[in-house]
């Protein structure tokens, strides 16, 4: 795909849509896990995903990319197909989801963020490898970029994805708890990435776990438990209703101002 068309068909208008996900319905083995989720994700928000354990958070992601199909409903990345721009997307997946023991090095996985833009005959070269270095250091993880992923610790692989993610350069960010199991400085390094990647316009959609730190991350949230149950800017939503009505009775948080 020509990357660059596809940018330049983005219409310039402000207040665009930059995923939209119609009457969807995932089941597995026939039982629904998402029902009729309808969603407009606005270009430029910062996005928390957040519901209870088994809430469909990752099904909905992976719905959206392609991975899983839908018993019905329809996808939309800035109004063509998923398959049409995937080259806008990058994704994070979850920890657990990934093969750590693959015999490669931190800065090879970093160079694979960039093969998307590459197409298929041309390999990565010099430009490619800059690209990978400057994530890398972004990342806080030069010093390990010839460390075998496997010899990372948990929070340091996770920081060499958030580093391929970003070599892909890509518009829209989806990412699967990046959080989870990472130190309190590892934490405040991806969400200072995120903050940067929304101040560029980039759309970051994010499954999210820590509820305290809603308000303090996320200008977006949407409300998830099988249903859609609300979604929205952070200010206007985020309160012990849409809590209670995600999480089960009584549900409070104590919000920090
Ligand atoms: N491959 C699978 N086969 C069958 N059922 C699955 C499969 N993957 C997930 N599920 C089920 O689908 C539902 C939604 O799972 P999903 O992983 O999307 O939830 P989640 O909100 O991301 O959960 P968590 O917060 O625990 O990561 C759960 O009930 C889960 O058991």
């Amino acid at each position: 795909m020509n990357e660059d068309k596809e940018h330049k068909e983005i219409p310039d208008s402000t207040g665009r849509i930059a995923v939209k996900v119609d009457d969807l319905t995932v089941a597995y083995n026939y039982k629904p896990v998402l029902w009729d989720i309808d969603l407009e994700i606005p270009e430029g928000v910062l996005m928390a995903i957040v519901g209870p354990n088994g809430a469909g958070k990752s099904t909905l992601i992976k719905s959206i990319l392609g991975i899983l199909n839908p018993i019905a409903g329809s996808v939309s990345i800035y109004g063509k197909s998923y398959e049409k721009q995937r080259a806008l997307v990058a994704y994070v997946p979850q920890k657990g989801s990934v093969d750590w023991d693959f015999p490669t090095t931190a800065l090879d996985v970093v160079m694979m963020g960039t093969y998307g833009s590459l197409g298929w005959i041309k390999r990565p070269g010099q430009k490619e490898k800059k690209m990978a270095l400057e994530a890398l250091e972004k990342v806080g993880m030069l010093p390990f970029k010839n460390r075998q992923i496997s010899q990372l610790s948990g929070g340091q692989q996770q920081r060499i994805f958030l580093a391929r993610a970003l070599v892909q350069d890509a518009s829209i960010y989806f990412m699967d708890e990046p959080f989870q199991g990472v130190d309190a400085t590892t934490e405040i390094a991806i969400i200072n990435i995120l903050k940067e990647l929304r101040k560029a316009n980039k759309t970051v959609i994010v499954v999210h776990h820590d509820l305290q730190t809603v308000p303090e991350y996320f200008d977006w949230v949407t409300f998830l438990n099988v249903k859609k149950i609300a979604t929205g800017p952070v200010k206007d939503i985020f309160n012990d209703d849409n809590l209670t009505k995600t999480y089960g009775i009584n549900y409070k948080v104590s919000i920090q101002e």
